[in-house]
């Protein structure tokens, strides 16, 4: 991707110009390339919730830099430019439920307000903006480990289909399920990808069919429905998605949708992976039931999408008002479903509650 479309950049503040966090702006893809501009806490989390910066790890990184946009009076006690940013980290948190590398990164921030002693307060703005630079330069790496390990996998294949986005766009760069087919590309293999539409925000159709072209990989799209038939047909060696939160038993949460695929994959007899970072894991949740699950405005479904594909505006009626809609925006795939789990450490094959811990404990405890 060029540097015009980089997922999210992080303005320091100068003279007159406040700090900022610079997002693509992702609603608007592919008909435009936008950036929007956030100088406020209200504005980034508004761009959290309307998905103009989505994909579990962006929005972690997002929130990150978006702590160091609380409105800190540097003449206020010491406790009150803590409880400025407590509260930011609060009001950030509550923006969307489901992506625990959300939660992930303001907890990391939040270590460094309590670490803050009165006499090194002064430090802490400068200190806030280093980790959330150090977290999104750490999603680079781990998104490039992930495309590598991931790699082993895919060698034999030549089609795929992927769900959602799991992309550069949601990530720092490279993405999670994306991350091996970039890599396999760069080695001179170049996978033929199947990209569901992703209903109803369509992620899939507007999202990664572009960033997957932009870098030259061939990418056909389907709608969420036809990955029964391709299975069928045998055109599909691999089903390979990312993750929002994964528990303890290797349950895991993904865009709606994904659960169907996973079904459908173990029927057909085609591996299904799943690519996310081990900060994607949850492991104070002992099963997936107890992930919570976002349920996004009933608009989504009563309208097509706007003009040129964005989201920010209604586009034709879809429903008649007489009818219900629900509009959940994850689902959860049972451990039993799932071939293997990629994360930047390696390869858990067939997850088992067991086989999660072994792989965190491993990396606890590097062998020396
Ligand atoms: C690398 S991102 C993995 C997931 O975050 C992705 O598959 C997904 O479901 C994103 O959902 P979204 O609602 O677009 O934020």
């Amino acid at each position: 991707m060029t540097a015009d479309a980089e997922t999210i950049r992080y303005r320091a503040a100068t003279g007159d110009t406040p700090a900022a966090v610079d997002l693509l702006d992702q609603t608007r893809i592919p008909a435009e390339l936008e950036r929007l501009v956030c100088e406020s806490l209200p504005e980034l989390h508004d761009a959290i919730v309307r998905l103009v910066v989505r994909g579990a790890p962006a929005i972690g990184i997002a929130a990150a830099y978006g702590v160091t946009l609380a409105p800190v009076d540097s003449s206020a006690s010491p406790e009150n430019v803590r409880r400025c940013y407590y509260d930011a980290i609060e009001y950030l948190a509550t923006s969307r439920p489901t992506a625990v590398n959300l939660f992930w990164a303001l907890d990391r921030m939040r270590g460094l307000v309590e670490a803050s002693t009165d006499e090194t307060i002064g430090d802490l703005p400068r200190r806030l903006i280093d980790e959330a630079t150090a977290i999104h330069n750490e999603d680079r790496s781990m998104c490039r480990a992930m495309g590598k390990h991931g790699a082993t996998l895919l060698g034999d294949c030549q089609t795929v289909l992927t769900h959602c986005n799991a992309g550069g766009l949601a990530t720092a760069e490279y993405g999670t399920a994306l991350s091996p087919i970039y890599y396999l590309h760069e080695k001179g293999h170049t996978l033929n990808v199947f990209a569901d539409e992703t209903r109803p925000l369509m992620q899939g159709s507007r999202l990664t069919a572009w960033e997957l072209s932009q870098a030259g990989v061939p990418v056909t799209v389907c709608t969420d429905s036809m990955a029964g038939s391709l299975m069928q047909r045998g055109l599909i060696d691999a089903v390979i998605v990312g993750s929002d939160r994964i528990a303890e038993n290797g349950d895991v949460a993904n865009k709606i949708g994904t659960y169907p695929l996973a079904v459908l994959a173990r029927y057909h007899d085609v591996p299904f992976y799943v690519v996310a970072p081990t900060n994607t894991f949850d492991l104070e949740l002992e099963s997936g039931d107890l992930i919570p699950i976002e349920q996004r405005s009933e608009d989504e479904m009563r309208y097509t999408l706007g003009a040129d594909s964005n989201v920010h505006t209604k586009g034709r009626m879809a429903v008649p008002r007489e009818a219900s809609v629900i509009n959940p925006a994850f689902d959860v795939t049972p451990a039993e479903l799932v071939t293997a789990i990629v994360t930047e450490q390696g390869v858990i094959k067939q997850p088992t509650r067991e086989k999660v811990q072994q792989h965190f404990a491993a990396i606890q405890t590097p062998a020396s």
